[in-house]
This record gives structure tokens, sequence and C-alpha cells, in this order.
């Protein structure tokens, strides 16, 4: 059975005085370790559904299986790596990172341990002390991946982490965050409005159509791909046509949207 299975989910919000049906007949299955993105013109339901994964909302049908439970038992198996990074601003780096692991009562002197050595890993060394204000949009990402990553999700949702960031800090970021997850085996689903960033971090694009959403594609990045850092993808050969054939497929979505 897949680590992720997303089964024929449909999703209507309804409000006093309408419905809008978000998610139509969706479902979808991703590997232990797999880096999936999904992309989709504005409005296609991309953050309904990471919801759904996140058990946040629940769906009008259908179920998400993690693990071989439904996620509407399991608990603590999820984190969040978000646009905005959340840290709290009167508390140090080193109090956010450990906020997680105190909060989920984990925090001993091998989980401290093990989360400093991660901001170390992670190029962030001498900065425990300082508050978030003091560091840069890029580095505060990169507390915010160390602060989910220590209490040791089994899944992680990325929902737009760089789209804030200047493009040379996004795209070191995009390199850092990618060769961490791989080293520690994680699975990942980043929501993104970037074909770039979609191609040069995932092993499968899910590519998404509106009103309602559908799943319309799923684009398997090759092998050649795959291997490289998401810097180096994006100056591989076999980058420009892949991104050519999905952007084709996103202009004939948006424009069916008109
Ligand atoms: N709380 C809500 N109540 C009513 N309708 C909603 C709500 N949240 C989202 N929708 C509608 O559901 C549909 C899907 O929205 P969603 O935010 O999931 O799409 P998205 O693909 O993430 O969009 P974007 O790329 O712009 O962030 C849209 O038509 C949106 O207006």
């Amino acid at each position: 059975m897949s680590f992720l299975l997303v089964q024929d989910i449909h999703h209507t919000y309804f409000t006093k005085t309408s419905a809008t049906t978000a998610l139509s007949d969706i479902s979808l299955q991703v590997e232990e370790g797999e880096f999936v993105s999904f992309l989709g013109p504005s409005g296609c339901g991309k953050t309904t559904l990471l919801s759904i994964i996140a058990n946040l909302i629940k769906p009008t049908q259908g179920t998400v299986i993690l693990e071989n439970e439904a996620v509407s038992t399991s608990k603590n198996k999820i984190g969040y790596m978000l646009q905005q990074d959340y840290l709290f601003p009167w508390k140090t780096i080193e109090e956010n990172i450990l906020l997680g692991l105190k909060l989920s009562k984990q925090l001993n002197s091998k989980t401290k341990a093990n989360a400093l050595n991660l901001l170390n890993q992670i190029g962030l060394s001498g900065v425990e002390k300082q508050l978030p204000k003091q560091l840069s949009g890029g580095m505060r990402q990169r507390v915010a991946l160390v602060r989910t990553l220590t209490t040791e999700p089994k899944l992680l949702m990325l929902d737009e982490p760089f789209s804030a960031l200047d493009y040379q800090i996004k795209l070191k970021l995009e390199d850092l965050v990618s060769g961490t997850l791989k080293n520690y085996g994680k699975t990942a689903i980043l929501v993104t409005h970037d074909i770039s960033e979609a191609i040069a971090m995932s092993d499968r694009v899910f590519l998404f159509s509106p009103s309602p959403g559908k799943l319309h594609r799923t684009f398997v990045m090759p092998e050649e791909l795959r291997r490289l850092s998401p810097f180096e993808a994006r100056n591989h050969e076999a980058f420009s046509s892949i991104f050519q054939t999905i952007w084709k497929e996103l202009e004939s979505l948006e424009s069916r949207k008109q």
C-alpha cells in the first residue's frame, strides 16, 4: 500500500447563500520518500486538498490514508513550511525551534542536541540566542524548516514556502530544503505557482484543472533530473522541454477558466 493514499475526494464549501465545489473526484498516491508538487491555476483547489490531507478540513466525501491509517485519526505526523515563517518574535531562535518538542513533551537533552545539530547543518550555527527580527527572510525560513523537522513529521507540507523570497535566496533555499529532506528520507508535498520550482524539486508534478478542481495530469520527472539538485536540474538540457509541456497545459487550463 502507498505511503499516502488520497481516495475519491470531493469537497464543497457551503455558505448561507452559496455552494462552491472546490474538488471533485481526486484520487492520487504518494510513495514514502517521494517529493511531489501540486500545480494549477488559481482556485483549482490546491490549498483545499492540502488542508484535507493535513486533516484541517473534513472532505465532503472521500478518505485520506497515511501509513495505513486514516488521517482523521492519526496524530503528529504532519509538518508544515509555509510562506510566512510564523516564528514567535519574542522568543530566541533556540526557543522557537524547541517549541514543538516542548509542546509535544518530547524535549530532552538528546532531542535538543539533534535540533541544534540540524540548525548547524543548515548553516545557522551561532544564531541560537538571536531573535527572529535579527535574521533575514531566507534565514528565518531555514529556522522554520528546522523547527518542523525536529518533531520528526512523516509528511511535510510545503505551501509556497519560497514565494516571498528574493530569487537568488529562493534558488539556494530550494537546494537546501531538497537536500535536507532527501537526507532525512522525508516525504513532501509542495504547493506552488512556479512551474520551474515544481520541476526542479519534484519526483512527480500533479497538475490540477479548475472549476471544480480535478487532477488533470501527472508528470513523472525524468531520472536524469531527479538525481540532481534543483539548481542543477534547472540547468539540465531536459528541463526546458518539460517546462514547455507543462506551460502549454497550464495555459490551456487558464484559458478554459476565462
Ligand atoms: N473557506 C472557503 N469558503 C468558500 N469557498 C472557498 C473557501 N476556501 C476556498 N474556497 C473556494 O474553493 C475553490 C478552491 O480554492 P483553493 O484556495 O483551494 O484553491 P487554490 O488552488 O489553492 O488557489 P490559489 O492558487 O489562488 O491559492 C475556490 O473557488 C475558492 O474560492
